[in-house]
């Protein structure tokens, strides 16, 4: 019987060379075709240079199949590896020794490390590397929580590395550009080290291995069998991480990778018991991407973690939402197209699994499963407001959306009644660009996007007194109200009251009502043009017509009185302000205090960050028009992996200049 297919994720920093690699992997077995990405058709060239979202490819080594998960790894888009870990069997770290990609490097491990994943390190790019691997893993061992184990070290000639040394198997290779590389004899020069790294390798292994312990003090040569099965243990158990070495670009250490993989990665019963998952059950599977077709049709690519689906199938997702199974395709690697099942370990596109969205655990039959946890998608950073350029489009935008947001759930859409305004949010600029490229290119919805608004309100600082008389004569019935109010401000947050004081029916009781409606209504739009909240208006007095006053005229009357009073009770701007929690390497910290407070922010505290050794995470205050382009800063004094949330904490008053200019800037947009 064939192995059950294996399902790798290829993670790392941007740029690392992730893409290139599953490139390399696939032409090393000879599986043609490039990997699927996303609706838009197979082999889609990256037009901003950078993977977007994960790509999915099959392959087989040696009559092993394997699924590769290429995830991105650009900051605003990384969060797409979030979903597609848990049903992995182990990950590759694809990574450089380059210090400046070491923050992004140890936010990834620590990822997998939280989530439990197997992982091994493929140190990319030897091909330009000007360090030795000894440098190399000292760098990079600060990024990893678990000890890294060097397996490769490189053979030089002239200073470029020509081929390496396998430590484990203790064989030398030559590397040939696009083609295996072939065994050559251990060269005499190299002897000396790659027998002293090759002691550090056992030395390491043997923490976890009393009889490789002995052995190694009673210098007896240990068998490879039993490296091997430690080097396997090891990886599963997360207690080392394996490094090996290799070019992507040129295909160079692919085979080696791709035979670790083979020999050491998990089998799905071991993920299974990572995940808590009964080997017995009805057919279980998790969503890891979502893609959306321009033309209605919805695929899930998921992974079966056990027992097999057909089509047709009737499943249930652990939140009781029931589906079926429109149809099962095979995903990249040169066979996509449909299949009639899909079985246990394979990564497969589920069809129309409507209201099952990607991390969605689904089974067989009518029982919903416990659900297979992951991490929650990353809290939005950046916001645009969207603007259509026809307006025939507002409807057709809105179902684009809600299919953009299923497939990316780094993004989300909120709707500001007050403002007017659809807002999405998501990881970034880049990231809500690719978005809007999307709507435009596969849902014909063509849109702009602007800085969105700023939920601005006004109150009052004193109490004053107002008269509005409201009077009519035209030709029939007249229209007559008077009324006399007093306001006086509220402690913040308490919104809007409406107090009746009159005595002796100056106002009948049946307009009390008409005056306060009036009021209410008046108050959406205050003397600087903003609500005005956090304030009591009063009823003192007034004067009716038994036959001229209505309910109309005591409205319009209020709105006069509201407008005599308010100007005279001193009313100022209320600008809301965000409880913010940024997230940062601890030797950024200082930097990331001085992003807050050049954005009239205040630092609350910070602490050390949970889970993460060497990150804070920094509490704040933080105006909320002062948040919008926060990111980007954050980012370029983070190395790139500073973040933060936020959420609404309270409105504050805003005096002096930047009040001015609010109040200006809302004037010119009046003007016109
Ligand atoms: N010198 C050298 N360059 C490489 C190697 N592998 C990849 N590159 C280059 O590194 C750049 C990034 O490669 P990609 O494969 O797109 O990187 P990625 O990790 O998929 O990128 P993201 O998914 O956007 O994070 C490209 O310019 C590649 O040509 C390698 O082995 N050696």
């Amino acid at each position: 019987m064939a192995a059950q297919p294996r399902c790798i994720a290829l993670v790392g920093p941007a740029q690392s060379g992730k893409t290139a690699l599953l490139e390399a992997l696939m032409e090393r077995t000879g599986s043609g075709e490039r990997p699927a990405r996303s609706g838009d058709g197979n082999g889609e060239s990256r037009p901003h240079g950078m993977s977007v979202e994960p790509s999915v490819a099959t392959l087989n080594f040696l009559g092993d199949p394997f699924t590769f998960v290429d995830c991105p790894g650009s900051i605003e888009f990384v969060h797409g590896m979030q979903a597609v870990l848990p049903a992995c069997d182990a990950a590759v770290v694809v990574c450089e020794a380059d210090e400046r990609k070491l923050p992004a490097l140890e936010y990834v491990l620590r990822t997998l490390e939280a989530q439990g994943v197997p992982r091994i390190l493929f140190v990319n790019k030897i091909d330009a590397a000007t360090q030795s691997p000894r440098e190399t893993l000292g760098l990079l061992q600060a990024a990893s929580a678990s000890p890294l184990l060097l397996r490769q070290i490189p053979i030089w000639q002239d200073g470029a590395a020509t081929g390496f040394i396998d430590l484990a198997l203790e064989r030398a290779f030559v590397y040939r550009n696009h083609a295996p590389s072939a065994v050559i004899a251990l060269p005499e020069g190299e002897l000396p080290q790659e027998k002293e790294d090759r002691f550090t390798l056992l030395e390491r292994l043997a923490d976890h291995d009393d009889v490789l312990m002995e052995q190694l003090i009673s210098e007896i040569e240990p068998d490879r069998e039993r490296i091997f099965g430690d080097l396997a243990r090891e990886l599963r158990e997360g207690l080392a991480v394996s490094v090996l070495i290799g070019s992507a670009a040129r295909g160079n250490g692919v085979g080696r990778l791709l035979k670790a993989l083979r020999h050491e990665a998990p089998a799905l019963a071991e993920t299974r018991a990572r995940l808590g998952i009964p080997a017995d059950g009805p057919a279980l599977a998790q969503v890891i991407q979502t893609r959306h077709t321009g033309f209605g049709g919805k695929l899930s690519i998921g992974r079966v973690l056990r027992g097999a689906f057909q089509e047709g199938d009737a499943v249930t997702a652990s939140d009781g939402t029931g589906a079926r199974i429109a149809g099962l395709v095979s995903l990249g690697g040169g066979q996509a197209g449909r299949i009639a099942s899909a079985t246990e370990g394979e990564t497969v596109g589920f069809g129309r699994l409507e209201g099952l969205g990607t991390r969605a655990t689904f089974a067989a039959g009518a029982a919903a499963p416990p659900e297979i946890a992951a991490p929650p998608p990353p809290a939005p950073v950046y916001a645009a407001a969207l603007r259509v350029r026809d307006r025939k489009d507002d409807v057709r935008l809105t179902s684009a959306l809600a299919k953009i947001t299923d497939e990316d759930p780094g993004l989300c859409v909120e709707q500001d009644a007050d403002l007017e305004e659809i807002r999405l949010l998501g990881q970034g600029e880049m990231h809500l660009r690719v978005a809007l490229e999307r709507l435009s290119a596969r849902f014909g919805v063509a849109v702009d996007k602007d800085r969105p608004k700023v939920g601005y309100r006004e109150t009052i600082r004193s109490a004053a007194a107002g008269r509005g008389r409201h009077k009519k004569q035209t030709g029939g019935h007249g229209q007559f109200a008077d009324v006399q109010i007093a306001v006086r401000p509220l402690p913040r947050g308490e919104g809007f009251l409406f107090e009746d004081e009159v005595v002796g029916g100056a106002v009948p009781r049946a307009y009390i009502p008409s005056v306060e409606a009036g009021a209410r209504a008046h108050l959406r739009r205050g003397p600087l043009g903003f609500p005005v909240i956090d304030l009591c208006v009063t009823l003192t007095d007034g004067a009716s017509h038994a036959v001229d006053s209505s309910d109309a005229a005591f409205q319009a009357a209020a709105r006069l009185a509201l407008d005599d009073a308010l100007p005279k009770a001193d009313p100022v701007l209320l600008e809301p302000i965000l409880a913010v929690e940024i997230a940062t390497p601890s030797a950024y910290t200082a930097k990331a205090t001085g992003a807050v407070t050049g954005r009239r922010g205040q630092i609350l505290g910070f602490d050390a960050r949970p889970g993460w050794p060497g990150w804070d995470l920094l509490q704040a205050q933080i105006p909320e028009a002062e948040i919008w382009d926060l990111i980007i800063e954050l980012r370029s004094v983070t190395a790139g992996v500073g973040s933060f949330t936020a959420r609404f904490d309270h409105r504050a008053e805003l005096t002096g200049r930047p009040a001015d200019l609010v109040l200006a800037n809302g004037l010119a947009r009046r003007a016109g």
